[in-house]
């Protein structure tokens, strides 16, 4: 799969380049955006009797005659449903033209129970909620229990933040063309479109040298070339030194956690900073895992000075009780370099001050990683998160553009983004990785990622894509501590894949 991601706006710029360079006309892309989708029906439920062709009036519905005529000329049994014919002088109105069927009025369909519909209302060119008609077509596939093939998009959804204003179709496939656009990756757009394929239509490579996309899917391709590989002349230290901070004697398990999964993850030494109360519980559960004593913001300093770690993980299972805000604040400033990766009660810590995090990050130099969920993103940017006009991919920009971190803003459809206007989403997310403590483990893998000198954001982009493989792999019972010792065959993996590729 390509890992560039088009907003629907940089599609259309890519459909204008590429048809004014030839060989191929708008019409012509649509006929290969038909005869993709049509491959593709044929394929999967080639003794199907009866498909419904819903066609929208523009040109979304121009690649719905295309594969209407298709589907009719390999015998299949086609009815065409249209909401109003395509306006006059469009690529669209070709399509309705050369296509032998009569429409029928979209007020008068109601689907049959598990029937067959092609989706092709509405797709890049969304700008508002599906009229009555449509909405009411989509409920009723949807209690039909229709088979839905969309074509580009589900109906409803949007191309940019993959949201549903209103009323959305729920496909089981989704063909798209050239590229992905966030909508299709972004909840609910990615539980909406089912299986996606994504189909050449014949647009040219080089169309995006133009567009320069900034956006890109989170695959092995986008990070492979920056995966750390250990050198013969490497020795523990050299390979990644990480810094776990725990919290007090109740609440150790989630430093472990951290540490546990940052050493799988290759760092070649790890180290737990333990409060003294806490020294002999966390002592009784670490063997590799080196232990060191730190009882204050002060002693952050005097440990740093002894041999300063490459990474540092603060937060997990710290607790609000000691003045997290004080002990980030501390590593900010007293580290001569590296990453700190901020997670769960260090990010809370600073719900009342952020501007204090992002500017003693700013002048540290230090880089920082911010891992929130969604409460934890309200809690460090309010206004990002209540403003319900911005996707998660804008507001995860925003954020890192504020803050000046590289922000993971976790979820079903996690968001990685860099201060340079880099993004990615992320495509192997699973259910199973919803259970206490995986994000623990998923700070734990990026310091230890990051340690071994992968920059900021691909080390973010790694772990987020070796926590979700790991948790994929192992599938239903998955607890926490599951995922690190998961981690080699990930990294087996990864280290198989040939760079040049
Ligand atoms: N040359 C091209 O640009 C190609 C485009 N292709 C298809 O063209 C589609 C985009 O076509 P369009 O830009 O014509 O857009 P659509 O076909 O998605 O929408 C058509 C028009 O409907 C109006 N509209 C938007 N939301 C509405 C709503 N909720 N209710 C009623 N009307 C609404 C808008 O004015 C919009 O331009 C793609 O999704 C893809 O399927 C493909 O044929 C490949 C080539
Ligand atoms: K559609």
């Amino acid at each position: 799969m390509p890992i560039e991601l088009l907003s629907p706006a940089e599609m259309g710029e890519a459909d204008r380049i590429a048809i004014s360079h030839g060989p191929f006309d708008g019409y012509a892309l649509m006929r290969n955006a038909g005869a993709a989708v049509a491959a593709e029906v044929l394929r999967r439920f080639s003794g199907e009797k009866h498909i419904n062709v819903l066609c929208g009036p523009g040109n979304n519905g121009g690649d719905g005659y295309v594969v209407a005529r298709l589907l009719r000329e390999a015998g299949c049994a086609v009815r065409v449903i249209a909401e109003g014919p395509p306006r006059e002088g469009t690529d669209a109105a070709l399509a309705a033209r050369d296509c032998p069927l009569e429409a029928g009025p979209l007020s008068a369909f109601e689907p049959d129970a598990g029937s067959l519909v092609i989706d092709a209302l509405y797709g890049a060119g969304l700008t508002r909620p599906l009229d009555r008609e449509a909405a009411r077509v989509a409920a009723a596939c949807r209690n039909a229990c229709a088979r839905v093939v969309a074509v580009d998009l589900p109906s409803g959804i949007s191309g940019d933040s993959g949201r549903a204003v209103g009323e959305a179709f729920e496909a089981m496939l989704t063909v798209t063309f050239f590229r992905l656009k966030p909508g299709h990756l972004l909840e609910p757009g990615r539980a909406s479109c089912g299986e996606i394929v994504v189909a050449d239509i014949g647009l040219p490579e080089t169309v995006l040298e133009q567009i320069a996309p900034r956006t890109l899917v989170n695959l092995p391709a986008l990070w492979l070339a920056t995966y750390p590989r250990p050198t013969r002349q490497q020795y523990k230290y050299s390979r990644g030194h990480v810094a776990v901070f725990s919290g007090g004697p109740g609440s150790t398990g989630a430093a472990r956690l951290s540490a546990l999964a940052a050493a799988r993850s290759g760092a070649g030494a790890v180290t737990v900073y333990s409060p003294g109360n806490a020294l002999a519980v966390n002592a009784a559960h670490l063997t590799s895992i080196m232990l060191r004593r730190v009882d204050d913001p002060d002693a952050v300093r005097d440990a740093l000075a002894v041999r300063s770690p490459d990474a540092f993980v603060l937060g997990p299972g710290f607790g609000l009780d000691r003045p997290v805000r004080e002990w980030a604040l501390a590593v900010l400033k007293a580290s001569a370099g590296g990453v700190v990766v901020l997670d769960a009660d260090g990010i809370t810590s600073f719900r009342d001050r952020p501007e204090a995090l992002f500017e003693a990050a700013k002048s540290s130099p230090l880089d920082l990683i911010l891992t929130p969920h969604e409460g934890e993103f309200a809690r460090l940017f309010p206004d990002l998160a209540a403003d319900d006009g911005l996707s998660k991919l804008e507001k995860a920009r925003g954020a890192a553009a504020r803050s000046g971190a590289v922000v993971i803003f976790k979820g079903p459809d996690t968001v990685i983004a860099s201060a340079d206007g880099r993004a990615a989403i992320n495509f192997n997310g699973t259910p199973w990785l919803a259970t206490a403590g995986s994000g623990d483990v998923l700070a734990g893998i990026v310091a230890g990622l990051a340690a071994q000198k992968m920059p900021p954001f691909d080390a973010a982009c790694a772990a987020v894509w070796m926590h979700a493989e790991a948790a994929r792999r192992f599938g239903p019972g998955l607890i926490a501590e599951d995922l690190p010792g998961l981690m080699p065959q990930v990294l087996r993996e990864i280290l198989a894949i040939d760079p040049a590729l």
